[in-house]
């Protein structure tokens, strides 16, 4: 009888280019998946119904997956620390295999799991590194540091070489009858809903769930819009960007796949120009990694801000404020719509994610802190190491040397709304006022109040000086750091 492996699936829902899945099937032809819906994530005050929703999704997919290729998805709905033992054990698994992960919560929670696997005499094996392409290790600095700075990240990390995509499941040997319902007894349970999980998500999703979806999302973006993107992904208005991200969060496709299309885009580009652009798409696939290089190598970044300017900075405490702008209400039309974007889809642009950032921190005045998790609660890729970057990002608050970016609302619009279009779809009260004033942002007060519309909150000139003048006094204080 052959071996029977459990594999721990967390943030690779999927079957295909998963490392420590083919590094199952090649130990032995009998590998369980399981999931474990962890309480002590779900339950946290920073986690968006739209992602969950995709989530199980995923998980149903994946489910579907493991049934094609003759085996079975086991869900579980308990601490992953006591209950991934308990069923390895149950169900006699030899060995429990999974991916390693970043994030400071998921490597504490492995160390126990294998502590308990260790004392239950079962084996494991989690040193595959599937979610990124290069691991930490491989990337240090001629000082043999860690990278702190994207440019000489990147320019390292470009050199490096990057693995193929690896088999796909297939062909395995699940649990027999008389084992699913040992499984049964230790806990294994129907996948729930979101809405049985507490989860109330009635939109639509951006993107599909499952490996299908995502596999056809790589394939429509590396066929057209990549070879555009340097341009087009500024503009929120145009579809210019993969839309990937939730899928990257969850694993449902492989890092390697995307790499790989990257590659085959680049030999099939015929101009320069267009191997410029999926150089551009394939940068932002690093500054994904250095994140997540940077919060596996300096965890503390997910407890606030990397430099000593900003630890103690004087933030301003203001509940109506900071509620404008949850509720994309600031009187700042492109601020409005890109809240009200992510508010109603679960998703943001980029480049509107830069602009509330900075509003919330340079005009505000807001912690970032605050803004960070309003993001883990509404966004659909919601991730701890590129939510944390982008906000340290704009808040100045993080690793990247240049210290003071403040996004100007206005100048931001013209260069890239300048006909409103994005505006008028997120705003709706705003849909027949003038190009001018929606991108100036100069709307005459009449017109707010006839369309009921906010006057701006702030006044952009006076609160970036207010920042400027904070920063400098931080900066004397924590000696010009
Ligand atoms: C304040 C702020 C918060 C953010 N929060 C998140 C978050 O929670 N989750 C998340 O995945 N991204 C986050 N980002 C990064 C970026 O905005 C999104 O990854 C991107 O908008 C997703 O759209 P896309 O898949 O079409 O990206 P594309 O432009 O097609 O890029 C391809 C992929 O590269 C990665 N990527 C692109 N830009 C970045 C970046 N700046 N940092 C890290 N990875 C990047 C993403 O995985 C993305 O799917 C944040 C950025 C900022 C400024």
């Amino acid at each position: 009888m052959s071996d029977l492996i459990l594999f721990w699936h967390r943030r690779d829902l999927r079957i295909s280019d998963n490392t420590g899945l083919a590094a199952a099937k090649r130990r032995s032809p009998k590998v369980v998946g399981v999931f474990c819906l962890d309480p002590n994530i779900l339950e946290r005050d920073d986690v968006a119904p739209v992602k969950i929703t995709y989530m199980i999704g995923c998980l149903q997919k994946l489910q579907e997956r493991y049934a094609q290729v003759g085996s079975q998805l086991l869900i579980l709905h308990a601490n992953p620390v006591q209950a991934i033992p308990a069923l390895a054990e149950a169900i006699n698994a030899k060995a429990v295999f999974w991916n390693w992960d970043v994030e400071p919560y998921s490597q504490e929670r492995d160390r126990t799991v294998i502590n308990s696997l260790t004392e239950k005499g079962i084996e494991f094996l989690n040193q595959n590194w599937d979610q990124i392409l290069n691991s930490p290790e491989q990337l240090r600095t001629g000082g043999n540091q860690p990278y702190t700075v994207y440019t000489p990240f990147w320019k390292n990390w470009i050199t490096k070489p990057k693995a193929q995509p690896v088999e796909t499941l297939q062909n395995v040997e699940g649990l027999t009858e008389a084992e699913q319902e040992i499984a049964k007894l230790a806990g294994a349970i129907t996948l729930p809903s979101a809405k049985d999980l507490g989860f109330i998500w009635d939109g639509e999703l951006i993107i599909s769930p499952g490996e299908a979806a995502a596999q056809e999302r790589l394939e429509e973006f590396t066929n057209k819009a990549i070879t555009e993107y340097q341009e087009q992904r500024n503009f929120p208005a145009v579809e210019g960007t993969s839309q990937l991200s939730a899928a990257l969060k969850f694993g449902v496709i492989g890092i390697r796949t995307i790499w790989q299309a990257t590659l085959e885009a680049l030999e099939n580009s015929r101009s320069q120009e267009t191997a410029v652009n999926i150089r551009t798409w394939q940068q932002e696939l690093a500054w994904r990694e250095f994140y997540q290089h940077a919060m596996y190598n300096f965890p503390e970044l997910a407890d606030g801000a990397f430099r000593d300017t900003f630890k103690n900075f004087p933030w301003q405490t203001n509940e109506e404020h900071f509620q404008a702008w949850c509720d994309g209400r600031t009187g700042y039309p492109i601020v409005d719509a890109a809240m009200r974007q992510m508010n109603e889809s679960g998703w943001m642009h980029n480049r509107c994610r830069m602009i509330v950032a900075s509003f919330l921190t340079k005009d505000l005045l807001i912690n970032p802190q605050l803004g960070e998790k309003y993001f883990m609660q509404h966004l659909i890729d919601g991730d701890l190491s590129a939510n944390n970057g982008g906000w340290q990002w704009s808040a100045s608050s993080g690793m990247d040397p240049k210290p003071v970016r403040i996004f100007n609302p206005a100048s931001q619009t013209q260069k890239f709304d300048p006909e409103g279009e994005y505006i008028r779809q997120w705003v709706s009260e705003l849909r027949s006022i003038d190009t001018e004033y929606l991108v100036t942002g100069k709307i005459p007060s009449l017109e707010r109040h006839a369309v009921g519309y906010p006057e701006p909150i702030v006044d952009h000139k006076i609160q970036q000086q207010q920042f400027k003048l904070r920063y400098q006094q931080q900066k004397i204080l924590s000696n010009g750091e």
